[in-house]
């Protein structure tokens, strides 16, 4: 297969986990006989500083021009201790989900066997927690106006939901529940919010349609401590935006690290791979960053285009690679491999191994992305 492939390396430890994705894709290709060609682009405050622009037209372009996009992470600690700095590299990120209309972003979450001994979770706990995480990407408050009184002393961000935007997330996740554990979990606050109640009669009334599927609602509050106690109660968890983005960060516990955790982010046209992590400035050229969380996205990337074999190759090499021990710092103090190295080390689990068949449960998504 031919795949032209947009690489938006982005900030901080963005290039150097982007750089083991793009390597450990090369191998694929060779090992299975495809063509990807890979084009990159700036965003974020890369491209900030390179063109005064958070997303240049020139990114939208070459993203719109190619079959994926691949994207580390944006984010610059010169903003971070500017909260107030008007253009910032985060609207790089939003204005490019918005642009590619990638309304749902989906987050696997499991208990990797190998590191459960690592977590700071009773291992009784985790063991076998095994769950998805569809979060609405386009909407909700990260998208709303936003105010500010002309004495700086009173704020606003709106947060809208219409019931097509939650229509079509619903779909989507109780389809992934029918070719999983067939059980959907919304995630609101529905006990205080207009808009997580929109959201709950919206599912209830798209639940009728998937009647194999069990549906659950749980106020976020009582989630994120679910999520820590009883993680294996979990399969689909469908919420909206934010709600999302900080239940993803919590659940990355389970699996050991949030340098482990991939995502999709999917629409109608365009389709775009990136670690849940931010750009972690503090690790940027150190090499200590975990390139996992990337290459496990550029394994979702794979499954996108059905290439399932290719896409569990990489997910063997990488549980390959964490059961002997080939980790980066932030699972094992003991053993402590660089980006670079655990990139490499991956790469070649690929080129060398003869034998890599399609097993469902190495899969992350059991294609949860083809929509
Ligand atoms: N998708 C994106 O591009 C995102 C960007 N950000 C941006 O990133 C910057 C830093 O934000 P933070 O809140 O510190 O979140 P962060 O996700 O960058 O880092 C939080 C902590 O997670 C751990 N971590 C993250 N990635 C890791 C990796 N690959 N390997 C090992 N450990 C890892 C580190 O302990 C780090 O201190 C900010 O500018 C923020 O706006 C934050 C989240 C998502
Ligand atoms: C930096 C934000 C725009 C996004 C975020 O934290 C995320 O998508 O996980
Ligand atoms: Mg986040």
């Amino acid at each position: 297969m031919k795949l032209n492939i947009a690489v938006l390396p982005g900030d901080g430890i963005g290039p150097e986990i982007t750089k083991q994705s793009v390597k450990v894709l090369k191998a694929i290709a060779e090992r299975f006989d495809h063509k990807f060609l890979f084009e990159e682009a700036v965003v974020g405050a890369a491209a900030i500083y390179k063109t005064k622009n958070p997303l240049p037209e020139t990114t939208i372009e070459l993203c719109k021009k190619s079959d994926a996009v691949l994207f580390g992470a944006i984010g610059d600690p010169k903003y971070d201790s500017n909260p107030s700095a008007k253009v910032r590299p985060e609207q790089g990120l939003l204005k490019l989900r918005k642009d590619l209309g990638l309304f749902a972003n989906i987050r696997p979450v499991r208990a990797f066997e190998r590191l459960i001994k690592h977590s700071p979770l009773r291992p009784e706990r985790i063991e076998g927690a095994d769950m998805v995480i569809y979060r609405e990407l386009t909407g909700g408050i990260y998208f709303g106006k936003k105010t500010l009184s002309e004495d700086a002393q009173v704020a606003s961000d709106l947060c809208v939901y219409s019931a097509e935007e939650i229509t079509r997330m619903a779909h989507l996740a109780f389809k992934a529940a029918q070719k999983r554990r067939k059980k959907v979990t919304l995630v609101d606050k529905a006990n205080v919010l207009e808009t997580s109640r929109l959201w709950r009669r919206t599912v209830k009334k798209i639940a009728e349609d998937y009647p194999e599927v069990e549906v659950d609602f749980l106020y976020v509050d009582n989630a994120a401590m679910q999520m820590i106690i009883n993680p294996k109660q979990f399969d689909v968890i469908l919420t909206e935006n934010m709600f999302g983005d900080i239940i993803s960060d919590e659940a990355s516990v389970i699996g050991g690290s949030i340098g482990l955790l991939a995502s999709a982010s999917v629409g109608k046209e365009y389709a775009l791979f990136e670690p849940i992590h931010g750009s972690y400035p503090q690790a940027a050229g150190k090499g200590i960053a975990n390139p996992i969380a990337s290459i496990l996205s550029a394994a979702m990337l794979l499954e996108h285009f059905n290439l399932l074999e290719e896409a569990s190759a990489i997910q063997t090499a990488v549980d390959k690679s964490l059961e002997m021990n080939i980790c980066t710092s932030d699972i094992s103090k003991e053993s402590s491999y660089s980006t670079e190295k655990v990139g490499t080390i991956i790469e070649s689990l690929i080129l060398n191994n003869e034998d890599f068949k399609i097993n469902s449960n190495n899969l992350s998504l059991g294609q949860a992305t083809i929509i």
